[in-house]
């Protein structure tokens, strides 16, 4: 095992039975309170990036994935939660772990052909991200990757993501 797993498993504090009776929540607020293991998780993610644009799914997304975008000199995009976002959207509704959602993203939010690397704290069953990923694309980017902090790995591999590259930092 690497210095960065024994870190970030040793940071991740499981919740059983939140937000829901069955769920074991895998609460990173430990993890982001320690400099040292957020900055290396910051590093790990923004290593060797090659994007114009770094996407973050709100809300814990957004924390990873500004720092990330800052680091690889990117610029940063939010895909948010219907109702949030002030101009002309694109949106999408999916199921996840423990129930389902909307998110929206700017339709101007990218230049025709932007690479972009979407980025989120968790990858559970998937459905935030294949309708991050589906989002991204409607607006007219090349999705080149989608990296999370952690995936649950028994709920991996239920169709993952096409042919994006999903990168995952631990898988849980
Ligand atoms: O793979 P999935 O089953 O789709 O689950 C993963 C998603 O669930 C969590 O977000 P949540 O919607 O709970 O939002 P939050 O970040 O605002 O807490 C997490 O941050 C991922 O975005
Ligand atoms: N078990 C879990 N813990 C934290 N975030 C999640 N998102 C979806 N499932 C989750």
């Amino acid at each position: 095992m690497t210095d960065l797993v024994t870190t970030i498993l040793s940071r991740i504090r499981d919740v059983p039975d939140y937000p829901q009776a069955g769920v074991v929540f895998k609460d990173i607020t430990p993890l982001l309170a320690d400099h040292t293991a957020f900055s290396a998780v910051i590093d790990a993610l923004a290593l060797d990036l090659d994007v114009d644009k770094v996407v973050g799914i709100e809300a814990r997304g957004f924390i990873l994935a500004a720092p990330v975008a800052y680091q690889a000199g990117a610029g940063f995009v939010p895909v948010r939660k219907k109702g949030k976002l002030p101009a002309e959207t694109f949106e999408g509704s999916y199921d996840l772990e423990y129930g389902s959602a909307v998110i929206e993203v700017h339709r101007d939010a990218f230049a025709p052909g932007d690479r972009v690397l979407i980025v989120d704290d968790v990858l559970a069953t998937g459905g935030t991200a294949r309708a991050a990923v589906e989002l991204v694309s409607r607006a007219g980017a090349e999705v080149v990757g989608f990296s999370v902090l952690m995936e649950l790995a028994f709920l991996r591999g239920r169709d993952r993501l096409g042919d994006v590259d999903v990168r995952a930092l631990v898988a849980v």
